[in-house]
């Protein structure tokens, strides 16, 4: 790996190589040029030695010839030394290859100088063939062949002077020579100095041009350099801009923020955008990296710290996910990303990186977990087997569910075959099915339902199941594998068994209910067999079974219903059906059973329950029951006139006494009549729907002052028929009652009594009314809906309910007893009154009496009616309207119907009579009401009750 120093030393290197090229051979060029100048200069000034030293020799060899001193001789020898050494160190260089050390020695023989031997050497070897030089070696060349001349000269001269044998002529001829040698020596010497003058001058200029030419050189490179290295630079700029816009734009893009920590200065840059992230405006946020510290969320803190350091460490790349705090105090999730760069050591010198927020991802993250969760625990928690495979059909995962369904736990199931470890049976069939995947995959969708399936465990035990299959896909392979849920139908199966057991049986006794019974029956009257054979229905009611539930309560009704029960059963043959219809009434449907069987099975059952002894607590009851019996095949008409024949006779045997079986008689006149009530059924429904009702009002007069008080009343209720005729309510009040239609007449009176005492209570006369006396059935009082409807109609019309008194009779009070005197006090507290009616008729009712929270006593009509002429009746009303009185009641006597019947009440101190000798009913109108304003100033002041709106 190279280090960045020596990536940077090679790119300067890169740079200045031109540069340093010039000026190495610049360098060299100047070096070359002062060896040059040395040399020459050397050469100067050996010729000028040499030119001395011939010119001595010359002047020597001529002084020796006049002189013939031995002396001047050998000043001569000496003199000639240096041309000769010259021309010793000329011939060596000549020589191929030039013997250098000769010349050196030549050289130094001439007088040179030893530091400039090797610049003469140099010189002489490499520019001799120099057109300057080599006119200079010519002269030289040419002053050492007149040395030789000289030294011939001077070898005769010296010979014969020597040798004495020297002639004047000889001698002048010598002289002669050497004067002609020194003629001749002197322009050739001239002329070396000269050319070695010009070669010097030459060569001067040559370098210097050479010199100035390689500045030049050193000058127009460097232009040339420096120009490129401006064009680069500003290329290099241009790139780096735009590199840097790059830069900025991917980042600005990318929405990061970047942050540059220079590590050894310890200097912490933050982008705007970083600082943008967390709130704050660029000129805010200075500091650190201890910054980080400060923002950063505790619980993070040691994760990141550990991420630094690992990086640090030599972990590639910092990545970290963690929360800061932002100038607005709430956290926010952020990934910092980062590169650490090091020094040659490896240490970390500085570290940059982008700073993102990641707060909506991790909220997705979060969300996505939740969600993974969630289906997690659902899948956990659901009772559905769940199991999911690959394509291969390969286990991945089961719930719990699944674990418990095959019977196989997960982490034993996952990775292997389905097949393995359980398989699939047609519930019905019992085939083999498709293997689920090959279902689910070969459909188009890919959903597949299948039902009614068998799933066979590894250990051959079986469960019902049904089962759901789709394929899993993903939005890049799409099928990656199925997921079946498998829902196991054994509880199903259990529950819909009992639930069609329950819907139809009833649950107390275990008998078939009254759905059944009817089914059964519609079956019969249905099938051929009904042609052939004769059938009889019995209609079964407990006598005064409600005396065993209100004496000893609904557990000992109850377990009365069962004892019956069961007898009954025992005595019926096996084809026979026994239900219980309701409460306490049964059927009995005896199949292909002749009326004369039908009637003795039929006495026997009421022998059978009438033998029973009951008794509950050590208290004992004596129990009865009666019969209606019908025989089907007598006269073949509907299942409901059968079941409504059946129903007759009952109630007829109970009007006979009870504790008997009526046989069901079409020509009986009695069972005509009962018959005929069921047909007021629909008449009254008409008539409600067609508003045919109509409201009569009987004043009620008070005996303290003799006279009527006209703002007492009871409201009456009157049928017109469909052809205009008022019918009486005795006509249709006690099919109303048996047929469960009280309810609605009652609710009918309520609203038109309530509206119509609305209409005059807006005027703004005074409230002429005291006393409004309105008719509750049995079956309304202690219903807790019908209460809530008062309580509506109340609100509705702004009645005050002191201005209501209800009237309820003796029988209905005491048969819901408890539900009774709960319904009363309620509406008493808020106001309202009541009367009890027809008082006496029953005989049981002083017993009761005092459990009935009401105001007046009604006393039954058929004691006042004949009081003038039968004691007892007399005596009945006396007794009546003391113990009423004992009681803190007031006593309206009923059905007075002359003067002397009033003066006989006035006489006992009956309170209130009611009678055609008080008034006749008349229509209930706002008339009726204005024409019983009282006198002024006697107006009735009737309170609504605080709060109503909360009562109500
Ligand atoms: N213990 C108990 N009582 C029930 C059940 N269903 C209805 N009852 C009561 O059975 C009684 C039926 O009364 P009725 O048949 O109207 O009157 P009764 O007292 O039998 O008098 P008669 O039929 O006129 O002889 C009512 O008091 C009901 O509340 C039940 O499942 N268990």
């Amino acid at each position: 790996m190279t280090s960045p120093q020596s990536n940077t030393n090679r790119r300067l290197l890169g740079m200045v190589w031109p540069f340093v090229l010039v000026v190495v051979l610049q360098v060299v060029l100047g070096v070359g040029s002062l060896n040059v100048l040395s040399a020459v200069r050397a050469y100067v000034g050996g010729e000028s030695l040499w030119s001395k030293g011939q010119k001595d020799a010359i002047y020597y060899l001529s002084l020796y010839a006049e002189s013939h001193d031995e002396a001047d001789y050998q000043r001569y020898l000496a003199a000639r030394v240096v041309p000769l050494g010259d021309r010793q160190a000329r011939l060596a260089l000549d020589q191929s290859p030039p013997d250098l050390g000769t010349a050196s020695q030549g050289f130094l023989l001439g007088g040179n100088h030893p530091a400039d031997i090797h610049g003469l050497i140099w010189l002489y070897r490499y520019f001799r063939s120099t057109s300057y030089i080599e006119s200079a070696v010519q002269a030289w060349n040419e002053g050492d062949r007149y040395m030789g001349l000289l030294a011939d000269v001077a070898e005769a001269l010296h010979d014969g002077i020597t040798t004495a044998s020297l002639t004047a002529e000889q001698l002048g001829a010598l002289r002669q020579r050497i004067q002609v040698i020194n003629e001749g020596v002197t322009p050739v010497a001239q002329a070396f100095t000269d050319t070695l003058g010009e070669a010097s001058r030459k060569i001067r200029d040559l370098l210097l041009w050479s010199n100035l030419g390689a500045a030049a050189l050193l000058i127009a490179m460097a232009v040339w350099r420096t120009r490129k290295l401006i064009r680069q630079s500003a290329a290099f700029e241009r790139a780096l801009q735009l590199s840097e816009e790059r830069f900025q734009l991917a980042v600005s893009g990318s929405n990061d923020g970047i942050w540059d920590w220079d590590i050894e200065n310890g200097v912490m840059y933050y982008s705007p955008r970083y600082k943008e992230l967390l709130g704050f405006s660029p000129d805010e946020l200075t500091g650190d990296i201890t910054l980080l510290a400060d923002y950063l969320h505790p619980d993070d803190y040691a994760s990141t710290i550990a991420a630094f350091n690992a990086h640090f460490s030599g972990h590639p790349g910092y990545d970290v996910e963690y929360r800061m705090r932002t100038k607005s105090g709430s956290y926010r999730w952020f990934r910092a990303r980062g590169q650490a760069q090091r020094d040659a050591s490896g240490r970390p010198i500085r570290m940059a990186g982008s700073f993102t927020d990641i707060t909506d991802r991790k909220l997705a993250e979060a969300a996505l977990s939740a969600e993974k969760k969630r289906a997690q625990v659902t899948l956990a928690s659901i009772g559905d087997a769940v199991i999911t495979t690959d394509t291969s059909g390969r286990i991945e995962y089961l719930n719990p569910a699944a674990e418990g369904l095959i019977g196989v736990k997960a982490d034993a199931a996952h990775g292997r075959p389905l097949g393995d470890l359980f398989h699939l049976l047609d519930e019905s069939s019992r085939q083999q099915e498709m293997h689920p995947l090959a279902r689910i995959l070969g459909t188009e969708t890919g959903e597949k339902t299948i039902s009614n399936l068998l799933l066979i465990r590894q250990d051959g035990s079986e469960v019902a199941v049904d089962m759901i299959g789709a394929p899993i896909r993903d939005s890049i392979e799409g099928i990656i594998g199925v997921v079946l849920v498998f829902h196991d139908m054994t509880r199903e199966r259990q529950y819909i068994a009992s639930l069609s057991w329950q819907a139809s049986h009833d649950a107390l006794t275990g008998l078939v209910n009254r759905r059944e019974f009817e089914h059964r029956l519609k079956q019969l009257s249905d099938s051929p067999r009904q042609l052939c054979g004769e059938h009889s229905l019995m209609y079964l009611d407990l006598d005064q079974f409600k005396v065993v539930n209100d004496t000893c309560g609904h557990a000992a009704g109850d377990e009365l219903l069962r004892q019956v029960c069961m007898l009954l059963q025992q005595r019926l043959r096996k084809n026979d059906t026994l239900a219980r219809l309701g409460g306490d009434e049964f059927g009995v449907l005896l199949e292909n059973c002749p009326p004369e069987t039908a009637i003795g099975i039929a006495e026997t059952l009421r022998n059978t329950v009438s033998d029973l002894h009951f008794a509950w607590n050590g208290r004992p009851f004596s129990v009865s029951v009666s019969i209606g019996v019908v025989h089907i095949q007598s006269r073949p008409t509907s299942l409901e006139e059968v079941l409504r024949a059946a129903d007759v006779a009952c109630y007829m045997a109970k009007e006979k006494g009870r504790n008997r079986v009526q046989v069901y008689q079409t020509d009986d006149s009695e069972l005509s009549l009962r018959y005929g009530e069921m047909e007021w059924v629909n008449r009254i429904q008409y008539a409600l729907e067609e508003n045919r009702f109509c409201l009569y009002a009987q004043d009620i007069a008070t005996l303290n002052s003799g006279k009527p008080e006209s703002a007492h009343f009871e409201l009456l209720i009157r049928l017109r028929d469909e052809r205009g005729e008022l019918v009486p309510p005795i006509a249709f009040i006690p099919a109303a009652e048996r047929y469960g239609l009280m309810p609605l007449i009652d609710r009918w009176v309520v609203k038109m009594a309530f509206a119509t005492l609305a209409d005059l209570l807006d005027d703004e006369e005074p409230c002429p009314i005291a006393t409004c006396a309105i008719n509750l059935s049995g079956a309304s009082i202690g219903d807790e809906q019908f209460l809530g409807f008062l309580y509506q109609q109340f609100k509705l019309n702004s009645i005050p309910p002191s201005l209501i008194c209800f009237e309820v009779t003796e029988t209905s009070a005491i048969a819901n007893l408890s539900s009774a005197s709960r319904f009363m006090n309620e509406l008493r507290a808020l106001g309202c009154r009541f009367s009890l009616d027809d008082f006496g008729a029953g005989m049981s009712s002083f017993a009761y009496l005092k459990h009935l929270p009401v105001d007046y006593l009604k006393i039954d009509g058929s004691f006042v009616k004949d009081m003038l002429d039968d004691p007892i009746d007399r005596a009945m009303v006396e007794a009546i309207h003391q113990i009423g009185h004992v009681m803190g009641k007031s006593t309206i006597a009923e059905f007075v119907e002359s003067a002397a019947v009033i003066e006989m009440l006035a006489d006992i101190g009956v309170d209130y009579a009611q009678g055609y000798a008080i008034g006749r009913p008349q229509p209930f109108s706002s008339d009726f009401l204005l024409r019983r304003r009282p006198a002024a100033g006697h107006a009735i002041a009737h309170q609504m009750p605080k709060g109503k709106d909360v009562i109500f």
